[in-house]
């Protein structure tokens, strides 16, 4: 029967590229589908695509009478085409002589496949005698010949690429040697054209070959091969036949090559036969030479059916394969593509159904949302600016730099709390209990804060203030800002202007800069969202003289309460009203604060700390924030008073507190590492292990239960679960000291205590019991052993003398740090007649070195006036030193010491024990007020002073001073040096002679 393949895909496919093949001959690579494209090209050329369809299935039987069918209908379609071509047509009509009359025939070696019957194939034929002969046959009308598939070359891979270069060498067999390399069964194939050296062939039945006839060209004889009978209606035949169409459907599914082979076949299924489905099935599929060649070779129908069964549920497997590497590249190259036009899709989609709109317009919406809760409160005038700059917005290109400005504008415009104040506290009991939570002392800070508070509660409403803490440093000054706000339920910002040059940082820049930013202040209103914070601007004292603009200026304008309602700041543009600011300032030095700004300020100085203060401060404080810190229990650490005395007098002698808290800090990184040391070394031991510590140089080493070597330490690790009895506890506390060699170690008795490797003498106890009833590690900390957490101290005490040698006198010093104690020396250098000069040592400023001199002048006054035969300061050549000469020192206030230093000397006379004194001294010897009153007297207590000698001027600042800073201070008020005279040399036996 003929089958004619009328699909007009199949139409489209012959024009098509060469990837349109059918997917058996592109496999094979250039080789193949070069003829095939040639082929195809003159095909094409000849405008007669039905007559191409033809050449594909021209039969679905192998019988002879039947091919002579099929080539009549195409010839009868032929004609039918508008543009028949007599040549062609020719070159596929059959010769008078039937295939099955053809038993010698040409042997064409075919490389790659077997030809399948009813199959066509185009291929090269190199050997030009071969090639003359197949000319010769269809110049004859007997265009058959046998196509026999090459068997590999012995040793071989079968399954290599084809297209090697043994591939190459086929060409070259000839004769009996190419008779050996041929399969035996092939195919009779009908040469329908030869162009050049290209010829297509069409299959029609299996051959084998029986015998060589002539090697060149080399000629066969041979068998025509009939499938073995078979059932057609038997079931199993049927089955498989059917499972082979199905998978092939399958295959039609991922894989789009064979799309138009298996419709087409599957169209006519009506009255294939499995023999040529089979067939089909092998040919189509991408199996190997030697499994199609299986294929060919199998005569069985059934058999042929499994076979190619086989392959193509292979091949199904391949295409699955290859469609999903397809897809994961195709993924791969198009998500960003897709990604991309999705986006737009969805931008498109929003627009259309009105749910988003543009950005300009988003963005005018965020800002109106932000500001509309504010609305009522939000003065006018701003407003109106935000209403002209939304206005703006929307006329800006987005894309152009004023559209940035504007919207960053816009930003900070909206995100100020525009009359939004957090609900201040009135409540001064409640303030006081906040204050005092946070800071011991500090009473003038406190009730500055209360009175502020309760003000506040009379008015109703709060003024800004500007309060200035004022003290050296580590004294709090930041630390009761903080507690300040949180009794007056502020909110707290901080910032320091220390080094601060720039009126940008204060003010802001102006817009049109590139990265304009609004000045602190702005900042701030948006960090804390409330518009009446603490603000806490620290360093003060040490603002920046500025490059461009004024800092101290700047300051001026945010801290005035007259100016600061109408804060302009440069970037906003607006005014904004700061006057329910709270600001505090801090500052070392109020001197250096510039004074205009000084005039608006309450200064509230905060001296330092006594001794006394400083205990309570590290005992309720410091001690107890650095115990939670470190995540120790109240019970399993003391710190005597002792050992905090000597931290404070040896180790910590400023005047603030922040050194103490890093010395208790240390201390309890220490006990933490113990403790947890402890542990460690307590829960893995168990009853009757050795444990070994202390200094690791004398362990020598380990011996068995109840021995103890020379160096080291042997204990026995008792059950732990004894030692939660009250009795074990209670007996197993030990002392160890590591400079100790031969410890005594009692054996008899169990112990769990363990030392670590800390090489720190503690004594551990265990027998503290807690509320849990179980041991716990204590860790005493004393004076003997504060040096092994805090090593050796640090600061030795001011005091150079014990007893101050004539000539020697102690004075008192302010400096930024605190109060200080200071000696002032002189000695003779030489004495000779009439050469009476002083020589200044000890890197004094121009002022003090002024004193000096008066100094020098006055005591000579006062020596002529005690002592008129005594020429001392005339004869003799002096040397006044201030030590540390490392320190730079100035101020008047040393004149008095000096003066008493000099008399001492010439005198010979030292002054009375444990005395100090400050005063400025004028020529005529009167006493002039001095500065830093409480921190001298409380650098005086520090170094153990008993005696004080301050200017009169000075009575009302020591009374000021608390009563605990005062007590036990033997204290002179003077307005002349005479009185000092008086208490300075007074009642003195030691006159050295
Ligand atoms: N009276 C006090 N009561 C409790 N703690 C205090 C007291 N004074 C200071 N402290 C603590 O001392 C530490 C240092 O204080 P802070 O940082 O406030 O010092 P400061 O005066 O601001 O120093 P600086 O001038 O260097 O900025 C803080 O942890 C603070 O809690």
């Amino acid at each position: 029967m003929l089958k004619v393949l009328s699909s007009s895909c199949l139409r489209g496919r012959f024009q098509a590229t060469p990837s349109a093949l059918p997917s058996n001959l592109r496999r094979h690579g250039t080789q193949l589908e070069s003829p095939w494209s040639r082929v195809l090209g003159s095909l094409r050329g000849r405008k007669n695509p039905s007559l191409c369809q033809r050449l594909f299935f021209c039969s679905d039987s192998t019988d002879g009478s039947e091919t002579v069918e099929a080539a009549a209908e195409a010839k009868r379609v032929e004609v039918e085409g508008e543009e028949a071509d007599s040549k062609t047509s020719s070159a596929i009509v059959p010769t008078v002589a039937r295939p099955e009359d053809y038993l010698t025939v040409l042997a064409l070696p075919l490389p790659h496949r077997p030809l399948f019957p009813g199959f066509y194939m185009p291929i090269y034929v190199k050997d030009p005698k071969l090639l003359a002969a197949l000319v010769e046959s269809r110049k004859r009308q007997a265009p058959y010949a046998g196509a026999f598939l090459l068997k590999d070359e012995p040793g071989t891979d079968p399954s290599a690429a084809s297209g090697s270069d043994a591939d190459k060498n086929i060409y070259e067999l000839k004769g009996k040697e190419l008779f050996n390399r041929l399969n035996e069964v092939g195919t009779l194939a009908q040469i329908t054209s030869i162009q050049g050296d290209q010829v297509v062939l069409i299959g029609h039945r299996r051959l084998r070959i029986t015998e060589l006839v002539s090697e060149d060209p080399l000629t066969v004889k041979v068998d025509h091969l009939k499938d073995k009978p078979y059932d057609k209606d038997d079931d199993v035949v049927k089955a498989t036949s059917f499972e082979v169409i199905s998978t092939l459907r399958d295959v039609l599914k991922t894989s789009s090559l064979w799309r138009d082979h298996v419709q087409t076949y599957t169209q006519h299924i009506g009255d294939f036969n499995y023999s040529r489905l089979a067939d089909f099935g092998a040919a189509i599929s991408g199996a190997n030479k030697s499994q199609c060649q299986q294929v060919l070779e199998e005569l069985d129908v059934y058999k042929r059916l499994k076979l190619t069964l086989e392959l193509v549920k292979k091949e199904m497997e391949i295409s699955k394969i290859q469609e999903s590497i397809a897809k994961a590249i195709e993924e791969k190259i198009s998500g960003e593509q897709r990604r991309y036009l999705l986006n737009e899709q969805l931008k498109a989609i929003k627009k259309e159904l009105g749910l988003e709109a543009d950005d300009k317009t988003a963005l005018s919406a965020k800002f109106r949302e932000r500001i509309e809760p504010n609305k009522d409160k939000c003065p006018p005038h701003v407003l109106q600016v935000i209403e002209e700059e939304l206005t703006k917005l929307q006329l800006l290109e987005a894309s152009s730099s004023e559209f940035n400005v504007t919207r960053n504008y816009l930003d900070w415009l909206t995100a100020l709390p525009w009359g939004n104040y957090s609900d201040e506290n009135f409540d001064v009991l409640r303030a006081q209990k906040i204050l005092d939570e946070d800071h011991y002392g500090l009473t003038d800070v406190k009730e500055r804060i209360l009175e502020f508070i309760a003000v506040g509660k009379l008015r109703g409403t709060s003024q800004g203030k500007i309060i200035c803490l004022s003290g050296p440093p580590g004294v709090g000054k930041t630390s009761i800002g903080r507690s300040i706000a949180r009794a007056l339920n502020r909110k707290f910002y901080r910032f320091s202007v220390g080094g601060l040059s720039d009126v940008a940082e204060i003010k802001g820049h102006r817009r049109t800069y590139i990265g304009a930013m609004p000045g602190k202040m702005v900042q701030c209103l948006k960090n804390v969202g409330t518009a009446n914070p603490l603000v806490l601007i620290d360093e003060i004292d040490k603002l920046g003289r500025g490059h461009a603009g004024d800092p101290a200026s700047a300051m001026l304008e945010l801290l005035d309460p007259e100016q600061n309602a109408n804060f302009l700041d440069h970037y906003l543009d607006v005014p904004i009203d700061l006057s329910k600011v709270l600001f505090v300032c801090t500052a070392n030095v109020v001197e250096m604060i510039p004074n205009p700004l000084l005039d608006r300020m309450e200064v509230v100085s905060i001296a330092g700390y006594i001794t006394d203060e400083k205990m309570h401060i590290a005992r309720d404080y410091l001690e107890k924030t650095t115990r939670e810190a470190c995540g120790i229990k109240p019970e399993q650490v003391e710190v005597t008073d002792a050992a905090l005395l000597a931290l404070i007098e040896s180790y910590c002698r400023e005047a603030g507190v922040r050194n103490l808290q890093k010395q208790i800090e240390k201390i309890y990184r220490k006990i933490a590492l113990q403790l947890v040391r402890k542990g460690a070394l307590t829960e893995h031991p168990t009853a009757g292990d050795h444990v070994v510590v202390l200094d690791e140089a004398k362990i020598e080493s380990v011996t068995d239960l109840g021995e103890t070597e020379v160096g080291g330490e042997t204990q026995v690790v008792a059950d732990p679960a004894d030692c939660s009895s009250n009795e074990m506890a209670s007996d197993t506390t030990v002392e160890v000291d590591p400079t100790q060699k031969d410890l005594p170690v009692d054996q008899s008795r169990p112990v769990t205590d363990q030392h670590t490797d800390l090489q720190v003498s503690i004594e551990s106890h265990k027998k503290k019991e807690t509320d849990a009833g179980k041991a716990v590690e204590k860790v005493l900390i004393d004076a003997s052993n504060l040096s092994d957490f805090v090593g050796k101290p640090v600061f030795h005490a001011e005091r150079i003398y014990d007893r101050t040698p004539a000539g020697v006198v102690m004075g008192l010093a302010w400096t930024a740090m605190g109060g200080s104690t200071l000696y002032i020396e002189t000695t003779l250098v030489e004495q000779s007649e009439g050469k009476g000069a002083l020589h200044v040592t000890g890197q004094l400023g121009d002022v003090m070195k002024e004193s000096t001199q008066i100094a020098h002048t006055v005591a000579r006054a006062i020596l002529l006036e005690k002592d008129p035969e005594n020429t001392f300061f005339a004869n003799s050549k002096l040397h006044l030193h201030v030590p540390a000469g490392a320190t730079p020192k100035d101020g008047p206030s040393a004149g008095c010491t000096m003066i008493t230093s000099l008399l001492s000397l010439a005198l010979k006379k030292p002054v009375k024990k444990d005395i100090a004194m400050t005063g400025e001294v004028t020529l005529t010897g009167k006493i002039l007020p001095i500065g830093g009153v409480k921190e001298k007297t409380i650098a005086a207590r520090r170094s153990d002073v008993k005696t004080i000698i301050f200017p009169s001027a000075n009575r009302r600042d020591f009374d000021e001073l608390a009563p605990n800073v005062k007590d036990g201070l033997e204290v002179h008020f003077v307005d002349d040096y005479n009185q000092i005279f008086d208490v300075a040399f007074a009642n003195e036996q030691h006159t050295e002679n």
